[in-house]
């Protein structure tokens, strides 16, 4: 998979050079590309936000220097993007877009190029998305309820879920099988040596063998975490 990020803070993505996706990036199973959205400008102080219209706080992203960036992005993939059929998929973090979940990293990593528009100030111009559907998927999405000071933080969240899903970066593709929202629930406690820790000792059916009954336990142990910390999860009838 190829993975484009475009921002005007280059230095925040050097977290993808680090621990399992970095491993993956020098094995060329990712293949992730950083650009500096100031190199697409033209003036002497590199401009690439000014005032909204209609007023309001802060500034507003200037769509141009976004559309040279990403003309120059599809241009260098036409070829891989073209013999791949499908269209790259343009992520957008931000929090007006639609929640990013285990699912949505599921299909993105199923795509064979995404590029990812990391925003700051109050955003990008609205027309930068509306032009760039021509060449792209677009996928504008949010991490949750809550606002970042840009979307480079966000796009390390994104590109961690979905780049770990490509197979060979994780070592066990088992250990992806067993984890919070694999199965639609949270994930089951877990423990390891010492069984007795400060007066606390390891559940005893982990100590027993009976895998059976090791199963049961998790599972009960994924229903009653996430009836208590995420019901929202859980089907109407099942919520308590
Ligand atoms: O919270 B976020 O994921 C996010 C994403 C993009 C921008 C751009 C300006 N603030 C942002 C916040």
């Amino acid at each position: 998979m190829r993975i484009d990020v475009v921002t005007i803070f280059p230095e925040y993505l050097q977290a993808l050079d680090v621990s399992l996706i970095g491993k993956a990036r020098r094995d060329g199973l990712l293949d992730i590309r950083i650009h500096d959205l100031r190199e697409h400008t033209s003036d002497r102080h590199r401009t690439v936000d000014d005032t909204p219209y209609g007023g309001g706080a802060g500034m507003v992203m200037k769509p141009e220097p976004w559309a040279l960036a990403l003309e120059s992005i599809a241009a260098s993939a036409a070829d891989a993007d073209d013999a791949s059929g499908a269209r790259p998929v343009l992520l957008v973090p931000t929090p007006s877009g639609t929640l990013f979940r285990q699912s949505v990293a599921h299909e993105l990593a199923g795509a064979d190029h995404l590029v990812v528009a990391c925003g700051r100030y109050e955003g990008i111009d609205e027309r930068l998305f509306e032009w760039a559907a021509e060449l792209f998927e677009v996928r504008l999405v949010s991490l949750g309820d809550y606002v970042l000071n840009g979307g480079e933080v966000a796009a390390l969240a994104m590109i961690e879920a979905v780049g770990r899903l490509v197979p060979g970066v994780v070592g066990n593709p088992e250990s992806l099988v067993e984890e919070s929202h694999s199965d639609g629930l949270l994930e089951y406690p877990v423990y390891t040596k010492p069984s007795s820790w400060r007066g606390r000792d390891v559940p005893q059916i982990l100590l027993s063998g009976d895998h059976g009954r090791i199963a049961r336990w998790r599972h009960d142990q994924q229903v009653v975490r996430t009836r208590a910390r995420r019901p929202d999860l859980l089907p109407p009838e099942s919520a308590g």
